[in-house]
């Protein structure tokens, strides 16, 4: 019996988990109220003070509380876990320990992959990188190895591969789809050994993940990017890190440190930024992130930069108030200056494998996602749900992140990718 039959009896993780969650979401646009006037222009304070104006019952709910405190908030570092389903745990260790909340850790040293000695030949920055995917390449690679070690490849070979593109995280449609591609090749003998199958798997994971559309233009001035996301998924270090990637473009950068609930973020976020050498708007522990955002826009205008990257307090995707209060940074941008956010980036932690997914989906519910930084590829067998996303939510993999230096975070290359995890 095809993996899937038995694996749909069972019900996917992902199916426990999806449905009556994003039902939720899906109904909270209506609750909405229509728009308010736009804020008046340059004030801060004006900002805030609209936060109260166009109080939601959600949104008053989320600031009379302290908005984030009775979450089942993850430690920084840990796998967010979805307190319906969590996330099928993990074979390998933890990949890092939590940072303590209260000390904001300094950014890691750069830690490049060595480049191969010399008279080898040279492969491409995926290929060097392919240690730091070595968990989802031994997940995938290695069990094609074993399925095929000594046998004909034929429709059991198939079934059985169907077991471990789903296991690793590739999703049921995706892997579903996949396996269609390859049984034609299979019925024409097309596919001899476990190379040629890794061959044409790679090949069909390119596309899947080729089909996306191309991650937005940064050619506005200044190009505003949202970053959001659950608890710990790595967003303020992702931040540091896309702050220093676009600064050694040449482009000068503003951060905005948004993440006014986490003590520790704003010094997080400032530390990354004197190590960059780029420019803050910092936000008060309490201050409205609204009112932070509109302010950053402001002084990048003033300040002619070129960028704005705006963080985000972490929030469960299953809190509807919280994802109220990113419904309203993101009105507040788009009164401030038109067409702002111009992207909208949805962190995820790879090591949640479908959580991941589940997650990027009910975001996207909430604000219009642009693209997505899949984080801690490098700690997690689970790397196989960037193409799960890519083929489910047709949204562009911007950048992923494969460790804790400020490197550490690659603008993504699909081909490159699926070399890299055969
Ligand atoms: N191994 C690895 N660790 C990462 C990566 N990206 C982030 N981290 C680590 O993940 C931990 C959490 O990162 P943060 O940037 O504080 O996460 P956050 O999403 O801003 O957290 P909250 O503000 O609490 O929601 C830190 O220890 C980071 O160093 C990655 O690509 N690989």
């Amino acid at each position: 019996m095809a993996f899937f039959k038995r694996f749909k009896k069972k019900k996917t993780p992902q199916e426990q988990e999806g449905q009556p969650q994003a039902q939720e979401q899906a109904a909270s646009p209506e609750e909405q109220p229509s728009e308010t006037p736009a804020a008046p222009q340059g004030e801060a304070e004006a900002v805030a003070a609209e936060a109260t104006a166009e109080q939601l019952p959600e949104t008053s709910e989320a600031q009379e509380q302290p908005p984030h405190e009775p979450e089942p908030v993850q430690e920084a570092g840990a796998a967010p876990q979805a307190p319906e389903a969590p996330a099928e745990p993990e074979e390998e260790p933890k990949p890092e320990e939590p940072a303590e909340p209260d000390a904001p850790a300094e950014p890691k040293a750069e830690t490049e992959a060595p480049e191969p000695p010399e008279g080898e030949p040279k492969r491409g920055l995926w290929g060097r990188l392919g240690q730091r995917l070595k968990k989802t390449k031994d997940k995938i690679g290695g069990s094609i190895d074993r399925i095929t070690l000594g046998k004909k490849i034929d429709e059991d070979t198939l079934d059985e591969l169907e077991e471990v593109l789903v296991t690793a995280d590739l999703g049921v449609q995706t892997s579903l789809k996949l396996i269609e591609q390859l049984r034609g090749k299979v019925a024409r003998k097309e596919l001899d050994d476990a190379e040629a199958l890794k061959k044409a798997l790679a090949k069909g994971i390119t596309e899947v993940l080729s089909e996306v559309p191309p991650a937005p233009e940064r050619d506005n001035n200044p190009h505003v990017i949202m970053v959001v996301g659950v608890n710990g998924v790595g967003k303020t270090t992702s931040i540091g890190k896309l702050a220093n990637f676009f600064q050694r473009q040449g482009r000068s950068v503003l951060l905005a440190a948004g993440d006014t609930f986490r003590a520790a973020a704003n010094e997080q976020l400032t530390i990354w930024c004197e190590r960059v050498g780029c420019d803050i708007v910092g936000g008060q522990e309490g201050a409205d992130p609204s009112a932070v955002a509109y302010d950053a826009v402001e002084a990048a205008v003033t300040r002619g930069h070129d960028l704005v990257l705006i963080d985000t307090a972490g929030r469960l995707h299953t809190k509807v108030n919280l994802m109220e209060e990113l419904k309203k940074i993101h009105r507040v941008l788009g009164k401030k200056l038109p067409g702002a956010p111009h992207e909208v980036i949805l962190v995820v932690d790879a090591t949640t494998g479908q959580n991941a997914l589940q997650q990027a989906k009910l975001f996207n519910q909430v604000v219009p996602l642009t693209g997505l930084i899949l984080t801690k590829l490098d700690g997690t067998a689970k790397g196989g749900v960037v193409v799960a996303i890519s083929g489910e939510m047709k949204l562009p993999i911007c950048f992923v992140g494969l460790g804790e230096g400020m490197e550490d975070l690659r603008p993504f290359e699909a081909e490159g990718f699926a070399e890299a995890i055969f």
